[in-house]
């Protein structure tokens, strides 16, 4: 039987994001020696373990029929042309979020995107990097790093940098601030445009339906509190996402009402402290474990 070839990052931090969407999935693996390849014990699914920047081409040509990727790995590949142009994302993943950005050191002459003119960009991104000032008209000369690019202007290699931000704490260490978001990049399922191998079409169709089904759920929360009656509408007013919530009497209590809700988005503690204030008490959060709509 023709087996379904996902590529996965070997290590890094869309593989374990990746693996645990997977086993999620229902798909389960044996432990075993090899590093590079894995394969599913209850589906014919292999996983190819491999450096994240192959992906794209291991899917384009072939290698490989499904691949998750940071978009910006995507996106760069596709930048620098060949086969990856038939490449189409075939799920959001929603994890590994973050901003590819323009940054330049806190103490300098730099503040906006036209003091880049003529000056020198360090970057893993040089495609994209590249491609999105050339259409402000602004020309720069670009320094390709393969990582630890923050550390650039301070050893005098670029005049500023275009690398990926998440919390921001590593702009910070470095003395650097972020004047522009180039790209914003999550995590992305990829596979080849148009008709997909028979052999391997339905298995994948399951895995995507599964896939999409622990996305939602992931970012899903069932929540319950005890509400006073008068506060109803602003209660329901905060809850993130929540369209028929369900409004049930409380034993013994004419003037508190039990509010049970799916909310769609995610529940931040702001969320719940602002609920808390508007009189909701007994606040329970609940993970919801699987959902199909
Ligand atoms: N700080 C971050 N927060 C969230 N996501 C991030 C962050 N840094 C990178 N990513 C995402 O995770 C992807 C993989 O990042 P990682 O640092 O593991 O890659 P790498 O160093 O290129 O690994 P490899 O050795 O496989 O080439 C990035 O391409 C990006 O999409
Ligand atoms: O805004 P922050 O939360 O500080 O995250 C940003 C950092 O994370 C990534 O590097 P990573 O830690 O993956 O190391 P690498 O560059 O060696 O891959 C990225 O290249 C930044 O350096
Ligand atoms: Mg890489």
């Amino acid at each position: 039987m023709t087996r379904l070839r996902i590529a996965v990052q070997s290590k890094g931090r869309l593989s374990e994001g990746g693996m645990d969407l997977l086993k999620r999935c229902g798909l389960r693996f044996a432990y075993g020696r090899d590093k590079l390849h894995q394969r599913a014990e209850n589906m014919p699914v292999d996983l190819m373990l491999v450096r994240d920047d192959d992906i794209p081409n291991f899917v384009a040509s072939g290698a490989c029929d499904y691949g998750i990727v940071g978009e910006n790995v995507l996106r760069e590949e596709q930048l620098a042309g060949g086969r990856t142009a038939e490449l189409e994302i075939a799920l959001r993943l929603g994890f590994a979020t973050c901003r590819l950005k323009l940054a330049v050191p806190v103490e300098g002459e730099i503040r906006d995107l036209a003091d880049l003119q003529g000056k020198a960009i360090a970057t893993s991104y040089p495609g994209i990097t590249r491609a999105y000032l050339a259409t402000r008209g602004i020309d720069v000369e670009i320094v390709e790093m393969r990582g630890s690019v923050e550390v650039a202007p301070r050893l005098h290699i670029a005049d500023a940098i275009c690398d990926l931000v998440s919390s921001g704490a590593t702009l910070q260490a470095n003395g650097l601030k972020a004047i522009e978001t180039v790209f914003e990049s999550e995590a992305v399922l990829i596979r080849r445009k148009g008709v997909q191998a028979p052999e391997t079409d339905s298995i994948a169709r399951i895995l995507m339906r599964r896939a999409e089904g622990v996305i939602a759920s992931s970012q899903t929360k069932y929540i319950m509190l005890n509400a006073p009656k008068d506060r109803l509408d602003a209660i329901r007013a905060l809850l993130p996402g929540a369209d028929a919530p369900t409004i049930a009497q409380v034993a013994g209590r004419d003037d508190v009402v039990a509010l049970h809700a799916v909310c769609r988005e995610r529940v931040f503690w702001e969320t719940l402290e602002a609920l808390e204030k508007e009189g909701a008490r007994a606040i329970l959060v609940l993970p919801i474990e699987k959902m199909l709509a």
